[in-house]
């Protein structure tokens, strides 16, 4: 229905309306459809001071913004002849979950691992709180949490406290210290795990090792979490659960979560903003409202009874975008774009004209599997009716 000059069009209005990252200028890099305003009055104190030194001020004094939590500059990764990554940049606020979509193979797997420190960029820089992941790793692994193969990550011989006393270890922590216990509580019970505590791992279902795999990313108290797929193979349940459980933690503790998923209903319940990556490069950095309005050209679903003549059909085609004609005995059941609902009374006219009568019209909204497809250059082949 969009023509790909409009989709082109479409592409470079989101690269230019998204100012490149300027590291000094906070300013630039706020966004005006988040609620960052919100998202910085968390409950957490200690969570507002999260750039190792650069803290805000809680005696009453105005305080500055504080720097993104994620700095990503000019970042590049090259395989031989593939560049995974191509000039990445982008910042991210406290508390915000993000969002990084993309078709199989368009790097987002590698921006993860790079913004994680575990692979070296072959040129630009990441900064988590502040802190060079490349220069410094070990401190900078010491605020965030990672899941990057699901469940695979954890010990399933082990129980769930000894695989997040594990975690905490490996950063110094101890779970006989009562506020590190207190802490892996708290997250026991946020996760709705309290009682399943000394259960081998190896015992428990997909949906609760999962929850396991997030609470050990969790067991330190980070300040970022990366999750790559943190809901595939979760029954609808346990995904609802985990979903409401990170926007909690973002929301009340001011966790920041970058998240990769193929659930597009994930990333539209979940994510304050999403990056779209294609062939290594971001190619819409925005909210999910403002992606989706970004396409909000309307289809009409026009169901007729009445066999229309193969005229009547060339005439609407060629006065409209059809997106889709099919035929079943008397039944016609056409999908057309319109650019303005006023052109509704119109195009079902066409129809009746043709010697149609109307069963059902029904405008379909785009969503963001619509806005992800058009961006990477796929052609939508249904949409959903809201
Ligand atoms: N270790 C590697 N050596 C060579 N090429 C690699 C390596 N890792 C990734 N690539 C290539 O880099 C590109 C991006 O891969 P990446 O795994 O980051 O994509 P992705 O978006 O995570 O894909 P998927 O959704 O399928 O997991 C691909 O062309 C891939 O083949």
């Amino acid at each position: 229905m969009r023509s790909p000059a409009a989709s082109n069009a479409a592409r470079e209005t989101i690269r230019t309306t998204r100012p490149e990252t300027n590291h000094t200028d906070h300013d630039e890099t706020v966004r005006s459809d988040h609620t960052d305003g919100e998202r910085s009055n968390h409950t957490d104190g200690e969570r507002s001071n999260h750039t190792d030194g650069e803290r805000s001020d809680h005696a009453g004094r105005p305080e500055t913004r504080e720097p993104p939590v994620i700095e990503v500059s000019n970042l590049t990764k090259r395989y031989d002849e593939v560049v995974a990554v191509d000039d990445v940049s982008f910042s991210v606020e406290q508390g915000t979950i993000l969002g990084v979509l993309g078709p199989n193979g368009a790097g987002k797997t590698t921006l993860l691992k790079a913004m994680l420190g575990l692979l070296v960029p072959t040129e630009g820089t990441v900064r988590v709180c502040g802190i060079d992941v490349h220069d410094d790793p070990e401190r900078a692994y010491r605020r965030v949490g990672a899941t990057l193969e699901g469940a695979r990550n954890v010990y399933w011989r082990l129980t769930v406290r000894e695989n997040l006393a594990f975690f905490g270890g490996l950063a110094g922590e101890s779970a006989r210290d009562p506020a590190v216990k207190a802490r892996h509580d708290t997250l026991l019970d946020q996760l709705d795990l309290l009682d399943r505590g000394d259960d081998v791992v190896n015992e428990l279902s997909r949906g609760m090792k999962q929850k396991v795999a997030l609470a050990c990313a969790l067991a330190r108290d980070v300040d970022v979490a990366f999750l790559d797929e943190p809901t595939l193979g979760l029954d609808v349940e346990s995904s609802v659960d985990l979903r409401r459980e990170l926007r909690r933690l973002a929301d009340e503790r001011g966790l920041t979560v970058v998240l990769t998923s193929h659930d597009m209903s994930v990333v539209e319940d979940l994510c304050d903003r999403v990056l779209v990556v294609n062939q290594g490069q971001v190619v819409a950095d925005d909210g999910v409202t403002s992606l989706v309005e970004l396409f909000r050209t309307s289809a009409v679903r026009i169901v007729v009874d009445g066999r229309l003549s193969a005229t009547t059909e060339q005439a609407i085609r060629a006065d409209y975008t059809v997106e889709s004609w099919e035929t079943d005995g008397d039944r016609t059941r056409a999908l057309v774009a319109l650019e303005e609902a006023n052109d509704l009374p119109a195009l079902s006219a066409r129809f009746v004209e043709g010697g149609g009568r109307l069963v059902s019209v029904n405008t379909v909204e785009p969503d963001l599997t619509e806005a992800f497809l058009q961006l990477t250059g796929s052609e939508s082949t249904t949409r959903g009716t809201r």
